[in-house]
């Protein structure tokens, strides 16, 4: 049976470690690192994880505020808002919730966000340095972020000579992921939904992380014996075991095949999603030491 990788527990010592160097940020006289959350719309899955950034955002000490707008606002209102907080000295990251609403062009909405406060990592200039590997003042996406520092866990820091394999190539997770596997040292396959004989490839993989939205895609017959499955999926489903008009959460990975197989596995819920979170926190203590002009605690 595969270790359980609990990614629950390993973003709470992020966060603890955060609060802890947000006390020693302070301590140098810097101020409070400060990050906005903006959400347009009403999407209640959306309100649910921008609430828990708000609330992890106190937990580690820092200014929050959030700015919840009217779905029917302007995409030139929107771009306003960006404005004032790229400006505002007390803000070091910004997140804008996406999906946005259609008539709004998120892409617009994304590159106007200055690229030092870019926690998510998706402007234009973060997107270049993880490509070139300036990872050193690059703001990676914070999903692939977490999942790496859970691969740490299990394989080390050194995944030299590694076959890793990631299903999905979204700008969000599968793309910035291949890139921080080919950093490591990795030998990366980016597979998707044109990729020919996929569980074949998928069973060469030492490290294989699905990210495509497919609810339990990922066979337990896909999976090499003694793999890292990094489960990146957050599909709600019904459960009409559970009651009529009951659901429950799986990943893009079958997990209990899966874990028969495997070496090390991420549940889902608890597995990446809590390291989102975390790692949003990291990005944002990250551009708060920049901002002050001193070098960014590493995780
Ligand atoms: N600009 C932007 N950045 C994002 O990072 C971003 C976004 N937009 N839009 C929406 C998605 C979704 N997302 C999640 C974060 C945490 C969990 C999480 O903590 N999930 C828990 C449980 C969730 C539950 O119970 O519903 C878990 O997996 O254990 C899930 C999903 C961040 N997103």
């Amino acid at each position: 049976m595969a270790e359980l990788i609990d990614g629950k527990s390993v973003a709470e010592g992020v966060v603890r470690r955060v609060k802890a160097l947000t006390i020693e940020l302070m301590e140098k006289g810097a101020q409070k690192p400060g990050l906005a959350v903006v959400i347009v719309g009403e999407d209640p899955a959306s309100q649910v994880y921008v609430a828990s950034k708000s609330r992890t955002a106190k937990e580690c000490g820092f200014h929050s505020v959030q700015h919840t707008l009217p779905a029917e606002m302007s995409e030139q209102e929107l771009l306003a808002i960006i404005g004032e907080l790229n400006a505002d000295p007390g803000i070091n990251g910004i997140l804008v919730q996406l999906p946005l609403p259609g008539h709004i062009d998120a892409g617009k909405v994304i590159q106007a966000i200055a690229p030092q406060k870019d926690v998510d990592g998706f402007h234009f200039i973060n997107v270049g340095k993880l490509g070139t590997g300036e990872l050193e003042t690059a703001f990676v996406p914070c999903t692939p972020a977490g999942s790496m520092l859970l691969i740490e866990r299990v394989r080390g820091k050194d995944l030299s000579g590694l076959n890793a394999v990631v299903v999905g190539r979204s700008n969000i997770v599968g793309k910035p992921m291949a890139n921080l596997l080919l950093a490591a040292n990795c030998t990366v396959t980016v597979a998707h939904s044109r990729t020919k004989d996929l569980a074949a490839l998928a069973r060469t993989a030492d490290i294989l992380v699905a990210a495509v939205g497919r609810p339990e895609m990922v066979r337990g017959d896909w999976v090499k014996p003694g793999a890292t499955v990094i489960d990146v999926g957050i599909n709600r489903i019904a459960a009409p075991e559970k009651g009529e008009g009951k659901t429950r959460l799986v990943g893009d990975v079958a997990y209990a095949e899966a874990a028969k197989t495997a070496g090390a596995i991420t549940p889902v819920p608890g597995g990446v999603g809590p390291m989102t979170i975390a790692m949003l926190m990291a990005n944002t203590l990250a551009s708060a030491y920049l901002a002050a002009g001193l070098k960014r605690p590493s995780f």
